[in-house]
Order: C-alpha cells, then structure tokens, then sequence
C-alpha cells in the first residue's frame, strides 16, 4: 500500500484515483473547489465530471497542498496541460523527500514546443524534489475506466524502475498497464492524436463519413509518425497503445471531448462557442497550435494539421480546408512515412 496524491480532480484524475483505490492505495484527490471535494469526501460522488458513479470510500478529496501532500510516496498529476508548470510549483514546496511523479496528461505547450515531461523537470529544477518521472498514456476514456471496463495503457520513464513501478501501482484484472521505454514516443502519440480527433469531428460536422474519417486517422498517423520521429521518438511506438490505439478511441468515441469539438466547428460554431459548451478541456486546440508551430520549425510535412489550424485560428471555412486538402499535389503513399 502507498501513499498517493492525485491532482486534479477532473474525469480522468477521478477515474485514476478509482483505480488506485481499488489497488489499495492510500488515495488523496486534489481538487481546488471546496465544494466538490466536500461531495467527494460527504457523498463519494463527483457528479460534475463522473456523473452516476460511485467512487471508492477511501478516497479522500483535499483542496490544500500542504494537508494533502504529507508523506505521500508518490504523486499523480493529471491537470490539463496549461496547468502543468504552475502546479508543479505549487507541490514541490510541500514535498519532505524526493518522490516519483507520474503524470497522465496529454499535450505539448506552446510557444516552448515541450512536452509535458519537460516541463515537470524545468520548473523542478532548482528543488530536485522530484525522483523520477512517467507518462502514463493509452486508449482510455475515464467514462469507461470508471466503469471497470476492459483497458490497456502503456507507462513510459527514462528510469525503467520508474516505469515498472508505476506498472504495479496501477495495474489490476480490469486495468492492464503495458511498459515502453520511449518516453518521447508516448507523450508525443497521445499528444497529437488529439489534433487528428479534432480534424475527424470536423469532417463528421461537415457531414463526412467513415471514408473521410479513416482517411484523416490514417494520413493523421503518418504525419504524427514523422514528427514524432524526427523530435527522437521511436517509430514502432506509434503503432502501440499510445499511438493507435489511443487514435482509434479518440476519433472514433462520443465520449471524446476532440472528436465532440470539432463535430460542433464542422457544424459552424465557433471555437468559443464550443469552449463555452464543453465545460471541459479540449487539449488537442492548444496542441494544434504546437504541431503546426513546430511542424514549420523543423520542416516537417504535417498538412492535416496544418488544415485544422488554418480554420482553428485563421478563420479558414472548413469545407474550404477540405477540399483544399484533398487538392494537394501527388504524392506516394509511404515513402514520405517518416519524415517530409
Ligand atoms: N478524460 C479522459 O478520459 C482522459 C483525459 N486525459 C488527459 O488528462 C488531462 C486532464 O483531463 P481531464 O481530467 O479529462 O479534464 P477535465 O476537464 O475533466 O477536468 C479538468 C480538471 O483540471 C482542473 N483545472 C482546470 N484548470 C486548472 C488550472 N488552471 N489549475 C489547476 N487545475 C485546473 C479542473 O478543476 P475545476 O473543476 O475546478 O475547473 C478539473 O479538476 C488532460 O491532459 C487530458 O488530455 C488523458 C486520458 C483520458
Ligand atoms: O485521451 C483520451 C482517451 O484516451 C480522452 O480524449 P478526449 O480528451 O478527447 O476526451
């Protein structure tokens, strides 16, 4: 049994929470609203975010750092990625030890182009409070995790005991948790698949079908596969957990925030708008702004990206970006596979 602390206490830091619970964990959910982590701690319930479940009594919700963090062994941080910097310097101050971090969040930042693992290791720098850190990644709606249903994830570290402990913290009969030594590979696969969600629900709301949908997953992958490769990423990770399978659940669920977002821009909203309707993150908008900045740094060919940027954020109508897509000049299906 361990000590952990999990922050943010959305979907899927509940649903991990649930998880860790059922392992036998000493569970602490950080939130940073009183009043939904007195349901949690009163009703057992998270009603906004895992609406009709019931978590395990042993989970306890905090809202302070400090009350939450004593003597943990580990720390799971699942905040949306913009979050990620300003949380980190909000725990290492309370931390009394070195401890492994695991995190569970899918993005790439803009503006630095780092990846999540990056970010938790720049802003511990100075404090060294931090052991080790994983990436936990797959095919996993927290929906269907809080269901208990059948789910497989892959961890990776660039500490392989790191990666092994993090497997036995979370792994059990309905949880089946995979290891990977490229780190890189998967943050980048669950990173990006967001953006291709997005293209999909774009071309649903256009009123597109399976056709375009396998089009956009397949092409998205290959355009994923080259800028992962290039930033050092495997290429045989993409065709895992965090690669395709990750993909396929995103851009083929209704429980997809992506895939739901960018149904209702192909259906004419705006991008605020459909913020506005959400109520929850929509990380792949973000990361298409990353992709396409760093597609165009490194001169990489990423033109499904490219499209959902230009209607994202310059206006672009996208069923013009459609046929401006299918419009590009000839090209062979796979010499380009992995670089432009
Ligand atoms: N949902 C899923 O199925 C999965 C999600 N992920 C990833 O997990 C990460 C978290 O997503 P998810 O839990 O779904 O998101 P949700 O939208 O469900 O919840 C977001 C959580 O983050 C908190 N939050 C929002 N902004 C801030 C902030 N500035 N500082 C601190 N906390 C903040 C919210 O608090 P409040 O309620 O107070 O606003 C809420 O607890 C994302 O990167 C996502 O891609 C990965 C796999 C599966
Ligand atoms: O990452 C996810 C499933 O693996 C969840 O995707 P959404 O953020 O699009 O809901």
């Amino acid at each position: 049994m361990q000590k952990i602390a999990v922050i943010g206490a959305g979907s899927w830091g509940s649903a991990l929470a649930m998880v860790l619970a059922d392992n036998g964990h000493d569970v602490r959910l950080v939130g940073r609203r009183q009043e939904q982590m007195d349901e949690l701690n009163e009703r057992h319930t998270n009603e906004s975010y895992l609406p009709n479940i019931e978590l395990p009594t042993t989970i306890r919700g905090y809202t302070g750092m400090e009350e939450a963090l004593g003597g943990v062994e580990a720390i799971v941080l699942v905040v949306p990625t913009k979050a990620m910097r300003e949380t980190v310097r909000k725990i290492v101050p309370y931390l009394q030890k070195a401890v492994p971090v695991i995190h569970a969040s899918k993005g790439i930042e803009p503006a630095t182009h780092k990846r999540i693992s990056e970010m938790i290791a720049e802003e511990d720098a100075s404090t060294n409070r931090i052991s080790s850190i994983t990436v936990l990644s797959g095919p996993s709606h927290a929906e269907e995790v809080a269901l208990r249903q059948p789910t497989t994830v892959t961890v990776a570290s660039a500490d392989d005991e790191a990666a092994k402990y993090t497997q036995n913290l979370f792994m059990n009969q309905q949880f089946r948790v995979y290891t990977n030594p490229d780190l890189i590979g998967v943050e980048i696969g669950g990173a990006l698949k967001n953006i291709i969600a997005l293209a999909c629900g774009v071309t649903n709301g256009l009123g597109y079908g399976d056709n375009t949908k396998a089009a956009i997953m397949t092409r998205g992958l290959a355009e994923i596969s080259r800028l992962g490769t290039t930033m050092g990423a495997k290429p045989l990770t993409f065709s895992g957990l965090s690669g395709l399978g990750d993909l396929i659940v995103t851009c083929t669920s209704v429980h997809s925030r992506n895939w739901r977002a960018g149904r209702m821009i192909g259906e004419g909203l705006s991008m605020d708008e459909v913020l506005e309707k959400m109520g929850m993150v929509v990380e792949g908008i973000r990361t298409t702004q990353a992709a396409y900045e760093l597609s165009e740094k490194l001169e990489i060919d990423m033109p499904v990206t490219k499209a959902l940027y230009s209607v994202l954020f310059n206006g672009i109508d996208p069923y013009q970006a459609a046929e401006e897509l299918m419009g590009r000049v000839k090209r062979h299906e796979v010499e380009s596979l992995y670089r432009s």
